[in-house]
């Protein structure tokens, strides 16, 4: 019998400061016994004050890390996170289309910084996301990709099912899953899942009080894409990857890492003492 872990390929931008993209994606694979792959996607110069600048390597060099991993592993799940320009979200959706594909549509960080523009947005709508197995907006991206206004008031879950349909509406298999994150420190926060024509579940889950959220929905979708690889049905994946989020979240609550929104917990809770 093989004792292979799955390998999830994530397809994202790096975080100077350690807290979101690649760095929270390739830790959150690994601890879900995985093998993390990466495409790097975009280099940010940012920390937990923000996004600084911004560099999306040539097409063609994003074209042959992609290659590589294709030609020499077999990918279980895909998980992408900033691609930074339409061009690089076309060759994603080109070249990683076959396979099982959890898309963050990264356009907004935590901090405000703009991630990917409304040239992004539109690659994103018309290449991406119809093709993607789950797709994980939080509420702001879910309207922007719906070209509603944030403030128009739709509760989230109707975002999730508006999403749905327009993902799912062109295509034969019916579109993407599309799970709508939901933030807040107080009470309870809740992820609607929605599939098209179906009505949206509740994924309810504590909220933490915490200011160190940085790399949360980088967490969330790296450790969905990691369930799904190993074959864990949908909703269930959905509920664990919110469970791990929250874990992290909780282990990091106290930490004074630099002078903005700090980064989520990476690792387990306990070290090894010196
Ligand atoms: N304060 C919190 N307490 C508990 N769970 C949280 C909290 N904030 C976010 N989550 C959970 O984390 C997961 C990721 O959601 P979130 O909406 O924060 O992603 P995001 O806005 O895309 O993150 P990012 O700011 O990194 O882009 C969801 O399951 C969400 O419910
Ligand atoms: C590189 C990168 N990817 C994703 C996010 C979203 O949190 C971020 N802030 N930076």
């Amino acid at each position: 019998m093989s004792t292979d872990p799955p390998v999830v390929l994530a397809v994202a931008g790096t975080d100077s400061g350690g807290a979101a993209g690649l760095a929270a994606d390739l830790a959150t694979i690994a601890a879900h016994r995985a093998h993390g792959a990466c495409v790097v996607t975009a280099i940010t110069a940012q920390d937990t004050t923000g996004v600084h600048a911004v560099h999306v390597p040539p097409l063609d060099m994003i074209d042959e890390q992609i290659a590589a991993v294709l030609d020499d592993l077999t990918v279980a799940s895909v998980k992408t996170g900033m691609l930074g320009s339409p061009e690089v979200v076309r060759l994603v959706a080109e070249r990683l289309g076959h396979l099982r594909l959890v898309v963050d549509p990264v356009l907004i960080a935590t901090s405000g910084a703009v991630l990917g523009d409304e040239s992004v947005r539109a690659a994103y709508v018309d290449h991406l996301l119809p093709i993607a197995t789950v797709v994980t907006p939080n509420v702001e991206e879910a309207a922007a990709l719906l070209g509603v206004d944030g403030a128009c008031g739709f509760p989230p879950e109707e975002l999730a099912a508006r999403l749905a349909a327009q993902c799912g509406g062109a295509g034969s298999a019916g579109g993407p899953a599309v799970v709508v994150t939901g933030g807040g420190t107080t009470g309870t926060c809740t992820d609607w899942l929605a599939l098209l024509g179906q009505t949206p579940v509740a994924l309810s889950h504590p909220a933490l009080a915490t200011e160190n959220d940085h790399g949360t929905g980088c967490t969330y979708s790296a450790a969905l894409a990691s369930l799904l690889a190993q074959g864990i049905e949908l909703e269930t994946a959905c509920r664990c990857a919110a469970a791990y989020t929250s874990q992290q979240l909780a282990l990091s609550r106290r930490w004074e890492l630099g002078r903005g929104r700090g980064p989520i917990a990476h690792v387990a809770a306990s070290h090894p003492s010196h």
